[in-house]
């Protein structure tokens, strides 16, 4: 991830996109070699508020970026911007050097969401759950091949649910379900990740446990991985690279050089210490 002010990339990571070519990707046609996430001088907002002001952050392929901000800071307004749900009003963004539209087309980027809606009158299991990151990959007919059904093995796997995965989505705890959507993200075996406040509500068990989900899926399938959160605990340990978002970037590159007291105080003063 990088910025105007700290530009860092690594170079080192190609970008698992899919099997497609350059030509479909995009990449060399005006997009950043390495880079999973450009946005560039992106503001976005409602009527009356400016949720993002002139926002720019590279993300290279391969890397976990911790995209850090107070409640408000315009963090979630970003992801939608990131996956084509909300239109900026200036500024472009880019996946794997297309629009976002485009990637998720292309399977390109999962979305784990702080909230799941979940129907408990309409029985769902965590394997059917799992199974629904497949959907992308499995043609018209929509019938899981045996791929399918090992790239969901898998997943529940490395979440630890293989063995409620019959159990009714609705009957797990908040932190079982948060690791149920997080598998079916891991099934669907796109080259980014969004997880929007994955550590929110969450036991200190099930925090470890997705932080070394997330490092396993950036070591074994280079995914880049982006998160959402408003707390300071474990993001260091977890982030190759670390965004303070306040409506604007107010300082971004590698966590020793941006979780200082110095740079939280400048850019979040007791803002951020409230929250944490
Ligand atoms: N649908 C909406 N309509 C109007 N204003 C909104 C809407 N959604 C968010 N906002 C405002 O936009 C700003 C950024 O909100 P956003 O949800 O992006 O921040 P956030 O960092 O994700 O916050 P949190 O950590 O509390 O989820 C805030 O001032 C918020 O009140």
């Amino acid at each position: 991830m990088s910025t105007e002010t700290s530009p860092h990339t690594h170079p080192d990571t190609t970008p698992r996109a899919g099997s497609e070519t350059s030509a479909d990707t995009g990449v060399g046609s005006g997009a950043t070699p390495g880079a999973a996430v450009v946005v560039e001088r992106l503001s976005a907002g409602y009527p009356g508020v400016r949720a993002l002001d002139e926002v720019s952050i590279t993300v290279g392929a391969g890397r976990i970026c911790a995209l850090l901000g107070a409640n408000g800071s315009g963090k979630s307004t970003l992801f939608k911007a990131l996956l084509g749900l909300h239109r900026p009003t200036a500024g472009t963004v880019r996946l794997f050097g297309m629009d976002p539209s485009r990637a998720r087309r292309r399977n390109q980027v999962s979305y784990v969401p702080q909230h799941e809606q979940v129907d408990t009158s309409f029985p769902v299991s965590v394997e059917q759950v799992v199974m629904m990151g497949r959907y992308g990959h499995m043609g018209l007919t929509k019938r899981a091949r045996p791929s399918d059904r090992l790239a969901c093995d898998e997943a529940l796997d490395q979440v630890g649910l293989s063995e409620l995965r019959r159990r009714g989505i609705g009957e797990l705890s908040g932190g079982q379900r948060k690791r149920a959507f997080l598998a079916r993200a891991i099934a669907q075996q796109a080259p980014l990740m969004l997880l929007d406040e994955p550590f929110a509500g969450v036991d200190r068990g099930s925090e470890e446990l997705i932080s070394s989900v997330l490092k396993a899926l950036r070591d074994t399938s280079g995914t880049t991985v982006l998160i959402s959160t408003h707390h300071l605990a474990g993001v260091e340990d977890l982030a190759d690279e670390v965004v303070l978002l306040h409506q604007r970037v107010l300082a971004a590159g590698l966590p020793s050089e941006v979780l200082t007291e110095e740079q939280l105080g400048r850019s979040f003063g007791a803002v951020l210490r409230e929250t944490t």
